[in-house]
């Protein structure tokens, strides 16, 4: 039996039927938790015992099932009017209702608690939600949010390099100037101490009004890099005013954000939704998602609702733009979040038209901001058309891995990779009860091996772009939440997903371009805190050995001898050259700066 059947949308329907579970309408990843805060908890089926003691998804329904809920706005509307025209550039936002009258009054019993409102030219703060506040920021030891490590602190001996014109000096602490007071006290709630090297850089690089290209390695904080200075310039200046409608929409209301975020993956829009929801917490900003495979309509309502900070996957934003829903006439500010992966995942014609063929302020009316832990060729060259006069910043060498992942590599063949597999979690199971992650190269091998870890009393899920969303939502959730500690997934799951107490990345089968690698292994060893990754290595992996031996050499890691006979023997056999993308995609600085070893 395999996952498609089980896992497809026929099984898994006819599972919750003989569990006689009610029927609901899908709730899209971002409405779940404050659903489940809003509606009164369900009882869940008892999972069936296991050898390592936790639970099988495949036993049990996705606990977020159930009624729509509008993010504990207590059903209130609020309008999203703002003043048109204004020539200005910033504009003021008219709220009809629920907010207090002053930054600092609290609101009245009738008003609603955690949202902010523009209003006549000044920040009005929302009062304070508890019960948002435990949803949004969670419990001081919650082990369902991540915790900074004992290597929180080493990120500050990581060298950082600043290349362009005029770079400002980094801030050292989080304070206000130059961070918005409410944003600082967000933080604050967040529980973030001192920004990370990436963030102490791109706050003043930002609020100079400045383009930046930021590269830092995996789980070392760049979403907060991007939001914090975004959204603290918006708390401060408020939004632009709208420019008037073109003909042909009058009448109809578009969402016109300020911000535009754009990234690669459904999860990671919503995770990146997540942060924004964090920061923007009793502000007059109102983030939004869109992304695909899920329910376009119920998107639409939302972002009627309030779309401020708007974070999408490109295929869905064109989609609604074409759908007259969304306009980009407004941005001030424009992300690109893990920029490379978007290019090899095909979408560049779809961020050629959001950026360039649609009404976005051209690149000197907005700031233009990308984010990833490797910068390929191909991304920065993109950076010439959407970037102006920007600030490089590496932090670390650009595609380097972090130190706080200690990487293991077995040279197995590929008959013995699940014997291999099974003793390795055996051996694993009894030191930690950390998650673990296991990346293959295809979507079958994903439910291949998530079934076998099953049969074998495992209990797994598995992740890829075959899975329907709310199965990819289903089995992210029970792997949070430990249910199933073990995924099985393929590259969606490889880029930005910040999932806590992920001890070990398994390299099942090795990516065959060293970018993908560094992501990968990156899922572990965030913020902080340590982690194992373990590849499976053999002859099918010539072509990365060569980036693979240098990677370790610079991250301090013991490289076992035959690794290193491999990698001499593929650089003078010539067995690496002219296959996979070449010596080290990332391995360049500032392209500008003609850096990076003439591999251009
Ligand atoms: N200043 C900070 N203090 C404490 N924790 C932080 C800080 N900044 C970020 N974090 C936490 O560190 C974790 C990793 O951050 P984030 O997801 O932004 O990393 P990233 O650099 O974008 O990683 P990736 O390259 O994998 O996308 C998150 O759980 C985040 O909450």
């Amino acid at each position: 039996m395999t996952n498609a059947l089980v896992n497809g949308n026929t099984g898994l329907e006819s599972r919750f039927d003989s569990m006689n579970l009610s029927r609901s309408a899908y709730v899209p990843p971002h409405m779940r938790s404050s659903q489940r805060a809003a509606s009164s908890p369900s009882p869940s089926p008892s999972p069936a015992p296991s050898r390592n003691g936790w639970n099988d998804s495949r036993g049990g329904a996705p606990s977020s099932r159930g009624g729509f809920s509008d993010r504990g706005r207590g059903g209130n509307s609020f309008t999203n009017n703002r003043v048109a025209g204004g020539g200005q550039g910033w504009g003021e936002r008219s709220t009809s209702q629920n907010w207090s009258a002053s930054p600092r009054e609290q609101p009245k019993d009738n008003q609603m608690f955690g949202y902010g409102a523009w209003k006549d030219g000044q920040h009005v703060v929302g009062g304070r939600n508890m019960r948002m506040e435990k949803e949004i920021y969670g419990e001081a030891d919650d082990p369902s949010k991540q915790h900074t490590g004992i290597n929180f602190e080493k990120y500050d001996d990581i060298p950082v390099e600043a290349t362009g014109a005029d770079v400002p000096d980094p801030v050292t602490s989080f304070t206000s100037p130059p961070l918005d007071p409410v944003l600082l006290e967000n933080i604050g709630y967040a529980r973030y101490t001192i920004p990370t090297p990436v963030q102490k850089y791109s706050i003043p690089i930002v609020a100079n009004g400045r383009d930046l290209m930021a590269c830092a390695q995996t789980g070392s904080g760049k979403t907060g890099g991007f939001l914090f200075p975004i959204l603290s310039a918006s708390f401060t200046m408020g939004p632009r005013a709208i420019p008037s409608e073109p003909n042909g929409y009058g009448g109809r209301r578009r969402a016109t954000p300020t911000a535009l975020i754009l990234a690669p993956t459904r999860e990671l829009v919503s995770q990146i939704h997540d942060e924004a929801r964090k920061f923007a917490y009793r502000s007059w900003v109102r983030p939004a998602v869109v992304y695909g495979g899920a329910d376009i309509s119920q998107q639409i309502r939302l972002i009627e609702r309030g779309c401020d900070l708007l974070t999408a996957t490109p295929g869905r934003l064109v989609d609604l733009i074409e759908r007259g829903k969304i306009s980009l006439a407004n941005i001030k500010y424009l992300v690109l979040d893990e920029a490379d992966r978007m290019l090899d995942m095909g979408f560049e014609p779809q961020i050629r038209r959001i950026v360039e063929g649609e009404d976005m302020p051209g690149v000197h009316d907005r700031q233009t901001l990308m984010f990833s832990a490797t910068f390929p060729r191909d991304i920065q060259m993109l950076a010439k058309d959407f970037l102006k006069d920007y600030v490089f910043l590496s932090v670390g060498r650009v595609g380097s891995t972090s130190e706080n992942i200690t990487q293991k590599f077995e040279y197995v063949e590929d008959n013995d990779k699940r014997s291999v597999l099974l003793d390795i979690l055996n051996s694993h199971s009894n030191e930690s009860l950390g998650l673990t992650l296991i990346f293959v190269e295809t979507k079958r091998m994903a439910d291949m091996l998530s079934d076998f870890l099953i049969q074998n009393q495992w209990h797994a899920t598995s992740i890829h772009g075959d899975r329907t969303q709310r199965e990819r939502e289903t089995a992210l959730q029970t792997f949070r939440n430990g249910q199933t500690p073990i995924m099985v997934a393929t590259a969606v799951a490889a880029r930005g997903l910040d999932i806590p107490n992920v001890t070990h990345v398994v390299n099942y089968d090795l990516p065959s371009d060293i970018d993908d690698y560094v992501h990968r292994i990156g899922r572990t060893g965030r913020a902080g805190n340590t982690g194992v990754s373990t590849a499976f290595y053999n002859k099918n992996n010539k072509n990365i050995v060569k980036e693979l031996v240098e990677l370790l050499r610079e991250a301090n890691q013991e490289i076992p001898g035959w690794l290193e006979v491999s990698a001499h023997e593929a650089s003078f056999g010539g067995s690496f050259r002219g296959r996979g993308r070449g010596r080290g995609r990332s391995g360049g600085r500032d392209y500008r700066t003609g850096g990076g070893g003439g591999w251009w």
